[in-house]
């Protein structure tokens, strides 16, 4: 471990990315200092000012003593927030705290908790510091790691992921778009995949792995999912054509989708997902990582959220 300057245990770091979201930033920081001032809480903050710059915000943070982060944004912010957390040396891991202030577009990871969009809801949870040590999945590709707190996949929902950055200024309403034209040119590609010492050869849409529930702007792909129990939930969605999922379009919101004859759910600690004469897109918590093979494990009880 690394020296660090004071420990700062009572007060929180606050990390705002102001590109999150299609809001008006500045109207919404000013509405947040407001409600900070009513509750009382001891903060610094900082706003990020180029993509994945929470990482380094977060490192610095802990360095500077600070055991408390807030992440303001949305699924991309946390996932960095989380990704600096993993990445510092200063620290145990599960000595760190993260509370959520959303104000992305998606908002995915918040809803397996049950939190509302609402900021004053979400200072209130913060406030309160009831927290959960939550798993964090760790995926390893040929170019990098990266660490992950929601839900990471390959194809389908990588190839979505892709076509978002082109969709985000149409809001909630873009993983609905980038879904559908996804059913319409997305093209299945065949994998190897290697779990819990069985391989299997499959052509798929998609393999999902999540610590937590809700991906694509509230779809629900996992099945029973326990976010501190240690395992991957894993959903290999087999060959579902066009008109499968058009058919299920509700059950892949509501979750019955996993029931499908041709959705296979597993439980695992590690997973090998090899593409065959393809390079699928890889996403985590709504970034687009890279393509090609991956494998995917999981540290249990990694960091603590602030939860509902
Ligand atoms: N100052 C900045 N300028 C441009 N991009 C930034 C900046 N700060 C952070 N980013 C990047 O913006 C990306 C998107 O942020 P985020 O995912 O939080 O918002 P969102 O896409 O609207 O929300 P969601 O993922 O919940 O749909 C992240 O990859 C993040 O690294």
């Amino acid at each position: 471990m690394s020296t660090i300057d004071k420990i700062n245990t009572n007060s929180w770091f606050i990390i705002a990315n102001p590109a999150s979201g299609n809001k008006n930033f500045s109207k919404i920081w000013k509405k947040i200092e407001q409600l900070l001032k009513n509750k009382n809480l001891d903060y610094s903050f900082a706003f990020t000012q180029f993509s994945k710059h929470e990482i380094d915000l977060v490192q610095n943070a802990i360095k500077k003593g600070y055991r408390n982060i807030i992440s303001v944004g949305g699924d991309g912010t946390l996932n960095n927030v989380v990704n600096g957390v993993m990445l510092q040396r200063y620290v145990k891991t599960s000595n760190i705290t993260i509370g959520v202030l959303p104000l992305g577009t998606g908002n995915d990871w918040i809803k397996t908790y049950k939190q509302t969009n609402s900021i004053e809801k979400a200072l209130e949870i913060i406030s309160k510091k009831t927290t959960i040590l939550q798993d964090i999945g760790v995926i390893t590709t040929d170019k990098n790691t990266i660490y992950y707190n929601n839900v990471a996949g390959i194809g389908y929902d990588g190839y979505i992921v892709n076509k978002l950055k082109y969709l985000k200024k149409f809001g909630a309403l873009s993983y609905l778009l980038a879904g559908i034209y996804g059913l319409i040119f997305y093209k299945k590609s065949a994998y190897k995949i290697l779990i819990n010492n069985k391989e299997l050869k499959e052509k798929c849409l998609m393999v999902v792995c999540g610590i937590c529930k809700y991906s694509g702007g509230g779809m629900q792909f996992t099945k029973d999912v326990n976010t501190t129990d240690g395992l991957l939930d894993i959903t290999i969605a087999k060959n579902l054509n066009f008109l499968d999922l058009i058919i299920n379009l509700p059950k892949l919101y509501s979750g019955a989708i996993v029931n499908h004859k041709k959705v296979n759910t597993y439980k695992t600690l590690k997973i090998t997902v090899t593409p065959i004469n393809a390079k699928p897109f890889i996403q985590a918590d709504g970034e687009l990582i890279t393509s090609g093979k991956l494998q995917i494990s999981i540290i249990p009880k990694a960091i603590n959220f602030v939860i509902n």
